[in-house]
């Protein structure tokens, strides 16, 4: 299998977080699988399906987790038995482990006494004004709704002001509005100059967040690099739509001699499935031929759209 690089990446040893040849397993389950990645500033996306390693890359870029071969390495240092690190990082876990009885400035101010900080109340101060919970930093984490709770998080992550933030699924659970301002929060941080990686397995949330995106997948990174070029890949794709009509056989006909159109089978319990090669102009064209033909179209549907089928098709390309 090779990874589809889509830009050049930045040669090993000069991004902010370089891993270099990274493999990590548990027992018996190969976790990650010989990744060589390297992060600059700005946000970049950690892409993937459940179970596909990313937790595990990010645990290893925090340095909770040794790889079992390969480097990770932050602004050159490695990760692995190397508190020193801990001044360049940020780590907001999936699970959210805070204490519900204190109040968000508490947390803050405790994560920055941890860090040994000089003004410790004042890193507490700056870093709830970035994520813009000052208003806020008296009441109980307890009382939080989601958003809140993470943006408490990302604060006291960031406490420390150091210059790479990692996010294991930030969106998860949130509603539309707290995922807009965790989103405008990121991109904010990206601009200012630190290097952030969130992780996600959801094409549309990485999407509108992040420019760069690293795609892994069982393990291994399958694709790399804009992430508009990739999705591009994704979408110039041979397609499969499940039809139905008001006249399935007539359509049939009529989509025949439509260029995108690479093969029909007219299913015996109703409806077709329609083979595509490629899916903006199948789309546009379906209508306007059904319209045409005055076929009533019931039922359009990508029945290959799942996360993993586009990323085996990554895989396969
Ligand atoms: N402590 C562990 N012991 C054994 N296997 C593990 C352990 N942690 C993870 N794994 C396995 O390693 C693989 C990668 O897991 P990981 O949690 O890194 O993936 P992920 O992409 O973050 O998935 P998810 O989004 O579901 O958390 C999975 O097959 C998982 O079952």
């Amino acid at each position: 299998m090779t990874t589809q690089t889509i830009e050049p990446q930045t040669g090993a040893g000069t991004g902010v977080v370089e891993l270099t040849n990274v493999t990590r397993w548990y027992g018996n389950v190969v976790a990650v699988n010989d990744i060589t990645m390297s992060l600059g500033s700005g946000v970049t996306g950690l892409l993937g399906p459940n179970g596909a390693g990313k937790t595990t890359v990010l645990h290893m870029m925090a340095g909770f987790l040794a790889p079992s071969r390969g480097t990770v390495t932050i602004e050159g240092k490695p990760t692995w038995r190397n508190p020193a690190v801990y001044r360049d990082l940020g780590l907001v876990t999936e699970r959210e482990a805070v204490h519900s009885f204190l109040t968000a400035e508490q947390f803050v101010l405790a994560c920055a006494k941890m860090q040994k900080l000089p003004d410790p109340a004042g890193a507490a101060r700056r870093a709830l004004e970035l994520v813009e919970m000052t208003g806020a930093a008296d009441r109980r984490i307890g009382t939080f709704s989601k958003g809140m709770r993470q943006r408490t998080r990302v604060a006291a992550a960031l406490v420390h002001d150091p210059r790479v933030l990692l996010l294991d699924e930030p969106f998860n659970g949130m509603d539309p509005r707290q995922r807009m301002h965790m989103m405008e929060l990121l991109h904010s941080l990206g601009d200012r100059g630190h290097t952030i990686l969130f992780s996600s397995h959801i094409l549309e949330e990485v999407e509108q967040v992040a420019g760069l995106v690293q795609v892994i997948v069982a393990g291994r990174l399958a694709a790399s690099g804009d992430y508009r070029k990739i999705r591009r890949l994704m979408t110039n794709r041979p397609h499969v739509f499940a039809v139905q009509s008001s006249d399935d056989r007539r359509l049939a006909v009529a989509l025949i001699g439509e260029k995108s159109v690479s093969g029909i089978e007219i299913e015996s319990g109703g409806g077709m499935t329609v083979r595509a090669s490629d899916y903006g102009s199948f789309t546009r064209a379906l209508p306007r031929i059904a319209l045409d033909q005055g076929i009533r179209l019931h039922k359009l549907v990508p029945s290959d759209e799942s996360l993993e089928s586009v990323f085996s098709y990554l895989l396969e390309a």
